[in-house]
C-alpha cells in the first residue's frame, strides 16, 4: 500500500477550480515532484493535504487511514512534515535553538523556549543538525547564515517530527546551481536513510528532472502527467500545456 493516497481531491475558490478531481499515489521512498504553471494547483494540493485547507470532495489517506478534514496540527503528529522558513522569530536565535524549538514543539513544550532550554533535546538536535551537514555550525545565529545553510536548518526543524511524508514547497528557490544540486542530494540520502516518501513543488526544472523519481504535472486544476521523468519530458500534452508550444524543459538529462 502506497504511503500516500490522493482520492479525487477537488477544491473550488468561489466559482474558481483550483484542483479538480485530483488522484495520486505516493509510496514510501519516492521523491515525486509537483509541478506546473502559476495557478494550476500545486499550492491548493500541498495545504489540502497538510490540512491548511480542507477539500469540497475526495479523500487524502496516509497508510490507509483517512486524514482528511483533520486540523494542520493532527496531521502533522500522524507523520506529514513540512519545510519551513525560518522565520524572524527563529532569526535571532541559534542554529541549534532552532532545531531544539522545533523539537519541543513537536513534544508539545513550546512554552518551555521562554525557559533556561539550552539543554532540552539538545542531544537530538545535535543529530539532527549533523544529518544535514550543519553540527559545525550550531552555535552560529540563523540571521548571518549562508542561503543554502538556512535551507538546511529548515530541513533539520522539518524532520524533528519524524515525518513519513515531507512536503517541501519550492526547496530550492533563489539558490545557485550548485546549492540547489547539494540540498536535493541531501533530500535523496534523507529518503533512502529514513524510508521517507517526499513531495516536492519547484520551478526549476533542471532540479525536477534530475532529482525527481516521478512527477505530477497540474494545469487549471487538473491532472495532465503522471509518471517517470523520461515519459513526462515526451509528453505532448505537458509541452504544450505547460510549457507552450516550442519550449523546451532544458539542459538537463
Ligand atoms: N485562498 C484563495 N482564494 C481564492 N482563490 C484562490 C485561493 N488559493 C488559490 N486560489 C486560486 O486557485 C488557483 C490555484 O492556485 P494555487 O496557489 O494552488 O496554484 P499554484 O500552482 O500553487 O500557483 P503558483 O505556482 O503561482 O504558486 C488559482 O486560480 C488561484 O488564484
Amino acid at each position: 500500500m502506497s504511503l500516500l493516497q490522493v482520492q479525487q481531491l477537488s477544491k473550488s475558490f468561489g466559482g474558481v477550480a483550483a484542483l479538480e478531481e485530483l488522484s495520486f499515489a505516493l509510496p514510501a521512498g519516492q521523491m515525486l515532484a509537483l509541478i506546473g504553471p502559476n495557478g494550476a494547483g500545486k499550492s491548493t494540493c500541498f495545504n489540502l493535504i497538510n490540512g491548511q485547507l480542507r477539500p469540497d470532495r475526495g479523500e487524502v489517506l496516509l497508510d490507509g487511514q483517512s486524514i482528511t478534514g483533520l486540523d494542520a496540527r493532527r496531521i502533522w503528529r500522524r507523520g506529514v512534515g513540512r519545510t519551513f522558513q525560518v522565520s524572524a522569530a527563529f532569526s535571532s536565535m541559534t542554529v541549534l535553538q532552532s532545531v531544539q524549538a522545533a523539537l519541543l514543539s513537536h513534544h508539545r513544550r513550546l512554552w518551555q523556549l521562554w525557559r533556561p532550554a539550552d539543554s532540552l533535546f539538545r542531544q537530538q538536535a545535535m543529530e539532527l543538525l549533523d544529518q544535514v551537514g550543519m553540527a559545525a555550525q550550531a552555535q552560529r545565529a540563523c540571521a548571518v547564515l549562508a542561503y543554502g545553510d538556512i535551507k538546511r536548518v529548515e530541513l533539520a526543524m522539518a524532520l524533528s517530527n519524524a515525518p513519513r511524508l515531507l512536503l517541501m514547497d519550492e526547496p530550492t528557490a533563489g539558490m545557485a546551481t550548485q546549492e540547489r544540486q547539494a540540498l536535493m542530494a541531501l533530500t535523496r540520502r534523507l529518503v533512502n536513510e529514513r524510508g521517507i516518501a517526499v513531495l516536492f513543488t519547484e520551478h526549476s526544472m533542471d532540479v525536477v528532472f534530475a532529482h525527481a523519481d516521478r512527477i505530477l504535472v497540474l494545469a487549471r486544476g487538473q491532472l495532465v502527467a503522471d509518471g517517470a521523468p523520461a515519459v513526462v519530458r515526451a509528453d505532448a500534452r505537458v509541452r504544450e500545456l505547460y510549457f507552450g508550444s516550442g519550449a523546451s524543459f532544458g539542459g538537463a538529462a
